[in-house]
């Protein structure tokens, strides 16, 4: 009889990782009730608290990101070198079939680790220029799930499957709500975007004087200056209670209602819009490493499904009237649903879970 299959799914920092693996794990746990699955993240980012909501177990990291951070990198690898140990340490303990890495620093310990210790490994990508952490990594590991075609031309095409990103099981299944009226969902990215949230409080009124409702994640740090926003509006405290949150638990919801979306442009934010036919507006974040967000954009900008805003050009445009006129048309939304939706890769988890039995198999047979 075959051990219980272990499984470790590892990630962190913000939500456009975190979200991905949950993904997986949920899929490993469909797929294979007997299995156990841990998540492998650092003490310092969201996947801590997003596990325990998840209910599945979590191991962290003494591990901070490295790139961009002057002095301060030193002692960052200094950490990332004893959590490598640590992770060697842990896996010749816990004895897992595979590790399946999902981008970011918090990871980069335990897929090296695991590589060390001769355990399979694979990562997933899920932006259209590789991160830092992965581009290394995908030298190492057995296999590169990939959520974008044109992403291997960056690493060693016969390691690369073309997976698509993973997105939550209820966001996958989303329908839309019937409603007179139209809504705008304002989002930020996992942590909010300062910038973003600055525009939709400049739309605001324009916004009420034609019926059209807001949902809008603001991130934690910005929620009270928006709220005084909200409140300068003329918005009273239990109205803004239902239309703007730090951070949205049930995006779901929020998809299901959306007809439109005034976002960044991280790669599983987008996934989530194609698969449940929500068109965009994407101002991508400027500092993003290789300008990947604009890069995730590009194919549903030129598949008419998006439309894309520099956020140095935010100024120079009539924000108000573009967002306006694109909310008024029925027609114009029912078009780009469509187009956004042509991108949905609704079976990404699922094809990872595939990649991954492929990947035991392979090694059982050698
Ligand atoms: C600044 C930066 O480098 N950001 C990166 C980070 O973005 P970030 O972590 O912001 O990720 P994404 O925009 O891709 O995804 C956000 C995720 O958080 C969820 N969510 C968001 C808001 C909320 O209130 N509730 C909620 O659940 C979304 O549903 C989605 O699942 O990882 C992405 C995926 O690697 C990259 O493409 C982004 O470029």
């Amino acid at each position: 009889m075959m051990d219980t299959l272990k499984i470790i799914v590892s990630t962190g920092g913000t939500g456009g990782h975190i979200f991905p693996a949950l993904a997986v794990a949920d899929e490993i746990k469909r797929k294979y009730p007997n299995a156990e699955v841990l998540f492998a993240g650092s003490l310092y980012g969201k996947e801590k608290e997003l596990c325990r909501k998840h209910g599945l177990d979590f191991y962290g990291l003494n591990v901070r990101g490295i790139k961009g951070r002057g002095l301060k990198a030193i002692s960052a690898l200094f950490a990332m070198s004893k959590a490598i140990l640590e992770s060697c340490r842990f896996l010749k303990k816990y004895k897992p079939h595979a590790v399946i890495g999902f981008g970011g620093y918090a990871c980069f310990a335990m897929l090296l680790a695991a590589k060390l210790r001769g355990v399979p490994t694979m990562i997933h990508e899920q932006n259209a220029v590789a991160g830092l952490a992965n581009a290394i990594l995908a030298k190492l590991v057995d296999t590169v799930c990939l959520s974008l075609p044109d992403t291997q031309k960056q690493f060693n095409p016969e390691k690369c499957v073309l997976t698509g990103n993973p997105i939550r099981h209820e966001i996958a299944n989303v329908k839309k709500e019937n409603k007179d009226y139209t809504e705008l969902l304002v989002m930020g990215g996992s942590l909010g975007a300062v910038a973003i949230n600055s525009l939709a409080v400049q739309l605001l009124g324009t916004l009420r004087d034609n019926n059209i409702h807001i949902i809008h994640q603001c991130g934690e740090k910005d929620y009270a200056r928006v709220a005084e926003a909200y409140k300068s509006h003329g918005y009273s405290q239990a109205e803004i209670d239902t239309m703007l949150f730090p951070f949205i638990d049930n995006m779901a919801e929020a998809y299901a209602k959306a007809d439109f979306a005034l976002c960044r442009a991280g790669a599983t934010s987008i996934a989530e819009l194609a698969a449940t036919k929500t068109p965009a507006l994407f101002i991508p974040f400027p500092y993003a490493a290789n300008d990947h967000q604009t890069a995730n954009a590009q194919s549903i900008v030129s598949r008419s499904g998006a439309i894309m805003v520099k956020e140095s050009d935010i100024k120079q445009y009539p924000m108000d009237k573009i967002i306006l006129s694109i909310l008024q048309s029925k027609a114009e939304l029912s078009e780009m649903a469509e187009n956004i939706g042509k991108s949905a890769q609704k079976n990404a988890a699922e094809n990872v879970v595939v990649e991954l039995d492929n990947l035991l198999q392979k090694k059982r047979q050698s």
